[in-house]
């Protein structure tokens, strides 16, 4: 079989990253080749505490920039060193391995643009040991946009069974207060235009529905608990439908969430993150995931943070299904858009 060959980001070391990346990338090593990019002390450690029969051998990233993968065989995981600058503790957060955690990121990005990774999943990484490494940071959605300089990206989430819920944000990891101002009928058109582009190509979606939420309880009440509705949502709506995009709304978000309207959908835009996350979570922690839009790169991640309390407890204790449905989805994308990039 031809394995995808894709980039897993171990996250912050001292959290559960490490653990559900390598046993992951292990069950999965049949379907994907996961190159895991992290400590290779600490994941050769890790994988060897976990199972003995599982075999990783790393490379050092001048070698790899050298010489490109090793072939390993099937049943070997390799590794790209990013070698963390201090010894780590599980559970024990260290802003002195911050910037090692986002070495991580750039030799994914370096490797998915340059066509040696067909896509990048993410575990997850405290975001304010980055910060308290001296990077400003508020997360993986906005930095890969960063690297990647992509003026703007659309956080969504994927999960759940019947329906199947796919909620995107109209803005990503931004205080509540600032909230507001930072949707305007701009900033809208284009995240309607890069979910419909990213459903439509990496999805396989031919027409996407997106059902979009309001800003303000019951969606402003005709204007007497805001005006956002009336003066921002709608319009952008009514222009992205003469774009040919199927969107619809604004809805109360409190009772748009039912199975009845969910059907019918193929994605929810909510506008910040506490409105869309939490549902989403709740019908599907665990075994959720989490896609970037717009990038010019392939990168999902998994529904959950770093669990330092699970990873201080030593192996075992926590769940890595999410991070092998990330790897799937991941993988699947790399083919859909394949495909779509092959057909005239
Ligand atoms: N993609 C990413 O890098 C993400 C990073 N984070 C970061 O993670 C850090 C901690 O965030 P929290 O809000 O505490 O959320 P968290 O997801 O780390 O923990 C919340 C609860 O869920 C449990 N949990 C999390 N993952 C689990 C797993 N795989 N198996 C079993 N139980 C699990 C934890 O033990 C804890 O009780 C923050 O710095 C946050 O920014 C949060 C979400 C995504
Ligand atoms: N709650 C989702 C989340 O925080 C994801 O953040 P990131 O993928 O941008 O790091």
């Amino acid at each position: 079989m031809n394995r995808p060959i894709i980039a897993l980001t171990c996250g912050e070391p001292a959290g559960i990253g490490p653990e559900i990346s390598l046993r992951a990338a292990w069950e999965l090593r049949d379907e994907v080749r996961c190159v895991l990019l992290g400590d290779a002390a600490l994941l050769a450690q890790t994988a060897y505490d976990i199972d003995r029969q599982m075999r990783v051998a790393a490379i050092s990233i001048q070698a790899w920039r050298n010489t490109g993968l090793p072939n390993f065989p099937a049943d070997c995981l390799c590794v790209i060193d990013c070698p963390a600058a201090e010894p780590v503790r599980a559970g024990q957060l260290d802003a002195r391995n911050g910037r090692a955690v986002l070495q991580t990121l750039d030799m994914a990005v370096e490797g998915a643009l340059n066509g040696a990774f067909a896509a990048i999943v993410t575990a997850p990484l405290q975001k304010s040991v980055i910060n308290d490494a001296g990077v400003a940071f508020t997360g993986h959605t906005e930095y890969l946009a960063d690297v990647t300089k992509t003026p703007q990206v659309v956080m969504m989430l994927a999960g759940g069974d019947a329906p199947h819920l796919r909620v995107a944000l109209a803005t990503t990891h931004l205080a509540l207060k600032d909230v507001p101002a930072a949707i305007t009928a701009e900033s809208l058109a284009r995240t309607l235009d890069i979910i419909q582009a990213d459903l439509q190509g990496k999805f396989g979606i031919a027409r996407p529905r997106i059902l979009v939420t309001g800003l303000n309880p019951h969606a402003g009440e005709n204007g007497y608990l805001g005006r956002e509705e009336i003066e921002v949502i709608a319009p952008a709506l009514q222009a992205a439908q003469q774009r040919g995009i199927d969107a619809r709304g604004p809805y109360p978000a409190d009772t748009l969430f039912q199975p009845k309207y969910l059907e019918d959908a193929d994605c929810v835009l909510a506008m910040y993150h506490d409105q869309g996350l939490p549902v989403l979570k709740f019908a599907s922690f665990g075994h959720g995931i989490n896609i970037t839009l717009g990038l010019p790169l392939i990168r999902t991640s998994v529904d959950h943070g770093t669990a330092l309390d699970l990873a201080a407890r030593g192996l075992g204790h926590a769940d890595h299904g999410s991070m092998m449905v990330a790897i799937r989805a991941a993988a699947e994308m790399a083919r859909k858009q394949k495909d779509a990039q092959a057909s005239p």
